[in-house]
């Protein structure tokens, strides 16, 4: 078997892209796509995304494994990988492209923007702690600065639904986070049924934070679209954030708005190619 695939990464949250566009079945199955992550036996990458046929009126569907394998709803940087690539793909200038995309999460919109950045309209955030999903609250409350033991000791989260699951803490120093012994206690906490990515922000000023995250099925990354959305969601639900805000990551800058006008989240960062290969 062999198949075409493009890199691309958002801030460093790197992605093989597959075209995907004559079928709904992924090209290759999520043991495969453990494989291709590998960043020592295989390509190397965060994720495998599937550009796929349209669902619902939508114009594709993006289908996504993580690096264990593992499926999530939605993922932010890879959505703004999938629109270059369909720019790519399709020949078209990549100015002023807007696609409809179905996603485990709904139908979300990617823009591409004059200055080659893309601009995502992400839906509305999910804050009942059914939605998330976590048992920390009843199913209908939202879960706001709401203590969890993690590791011996006592954090206070805050935790919104991108579409996937996020559990944000807020603290006064994010390099003193020692994420790699904390960000799979969090993943794998009792109290996150799907498990859960994990964010630490510490507020630089209302309108600029700085991130570190621990992603489900990925680990320690570069960036996270959904994270950031989901830091800055929080942010102003605790009081912290203006409702427009840059986001630093280790791999760049993010710009995210929680829009008070329809409650929705846009988030504008980069995507870019790094080459085509074939396995
Ligand atoms: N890096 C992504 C999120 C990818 C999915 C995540 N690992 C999950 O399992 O929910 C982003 O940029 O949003």
């Amino acid at each position: 078997m062999a198949i075409e695939f493009t890199k691309y990464h958002g801030l460093g949250n790197d992605f093989i892209l597959v075209d995907n566009r004559s079928t709904l079945t992924p090209a290759i199955t999520p043991s495969q796509a453990i494989k291709f992550c590998d960043r020592h036996f295989g390509i190397g990458a965060d994720g495998v995304i599937f550009a796929m046929p349209g669902q619902n009126g939508t114009d594709y569907t993006m289908r996504i494994f993580n690096s264990d394998g593992s499926e999530p709803e939605m993922c932010g940087n890879g959505i703004r990988c999938m629109a270059a690539f369909l720019a790519d793909l399709e020949g078209t200038s990549r100015q002023s492209d807007k696609y409809l995309i179905h996603t485990l999460a709904g139908t979300i919109t990617p823009q591409l923007m004059p200055d080659g950045q893309v601009k995502v309209d992400m839906g509305e955030p999910r804050l009942l702690a059914r939605e998330i999903p976590t048992t920390l609250c009843p199913p209908d409350q939202k879960v706001v600065e709401h203590p969890i033991e993690v590791n011996g000791k006592t954090w206070e989260v805050t935790c919104v639904s991108m579409g996937n699951p996020h559990c944000i803490t807020f603290v006064e120093d994010v390099a003193a986070i020692n994420l790699e012994e904390i960000g799979s206690r969090f993943e794998h906490h009792p109290a996150f049924p799907q498990r859960t990515n994990t964010e630490f922000i510490q507020i630089v000023r209302r309108d600029y934070v700085k991130m570190r995250v621990w992603e489900r099925g990925a680990g320690i990354t570069l960036a996270c679209g959904t994270g950031a959305c989901a830091s800055l969601v929080a942010g102003v639900l605790t009081g912290k954030c203006d409702r427009i805000a840059t986001v630093e990551l280790p791999g760049g800058e993010l710009e995210i708005e929680w829009s008070n006008i329809d409650q929705r989240v846009y988030m504008t960062g980069p995507a870019e190619r790094i080459f085509t290969g074939r396995l």
